[in-house]
């Protein structure tokens, strides 16, 4: 059955602009951000996008097929991690950061359902600078209609289960759009009983 909506919980501005634009600055400079490879169909490309994957020990998970290696918290991202957690009433021990140079980079469509991440937690997710939208479609195609959320600078989404079993979201290229955006995706990997 596919739920009629994704569950979503939505603040615009959950970050006031000025923070925003602070915390904007300083990931971009002091987060290893990588340049990974998919393979589509055998062959390597470049990802439209840098990531880095910072999470507590033991927390390592596999990403679009790919074995990410695990960054530690720098201060700042552990400081928005508790913040974030405290939004969402949540304890997260998994980051996903995504860095969209401009409005080439993109990210197609997945849904975040990954064996190793705790079906019953929400995902939070984290927008800073350039606005982007948000696309959702349901698994089933056709049972739902497709819906769009325009991320802005300093927007808190949370994504609450069971929105990735059911749906797949995605973000499209916008090439009118020339100015880098950050999306922290929070998430809670299962750990060993
Ligand atoms: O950039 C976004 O808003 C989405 C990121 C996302 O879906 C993910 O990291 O899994
Ligand atoms: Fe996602």
């Amino acid at each position: 059955m596919t739920a009629a909506t994704p569950c979503l919980r939505h603040w615009r501005g959950w970050v006031e602009a000025a923070q925003a634009d602070a915390w904007l600055e300083r990931l971009r400079q002091e987060v290893p951000w990588k340049q990974e490879s998919i393979r589509v169909y055998g062959r390597r490309h470049a990802m439209p996008r840098l990531t880095c994957w910072m999470a507590d020990p033991g927390c390592g998970y596999r990403y679009s097929g790919l074995e990410n290696a695990i960054e530690p918290w720098t201060p700042l991202a552990a400081a928005i991690r508790r913040r974030v957690g405290e939004a969402a009433a949540q304890e997260f021990n998994s980051l996903l950061l995504n860095y969209y140079r401009d409005g080439r980079d993109a990210m197609g469509w997945h849904a975040d359902d990954e064996a190793e991440l705790d079906p019953e937690a929400p995902i939070a997710s984290l927008s800073l600078g350039a606005s982007r939208t948000l696309r959702f479609r349901p698994r089933q195609r056709g049972t739902a209609p497709t819906l769009a959320v325009e991320l802005g600078h300093g927007d808190l989404l949370l994504m609450d289960p069971p929105t990735q079993r059911h749906w797949q979201h995605g973000l499209p290229r916008r090439l009118r759009v020339e100015t880098p955006r950050l999306n922290l995706t929070f998430r809670r990997v299962r750990l060993p009983a």
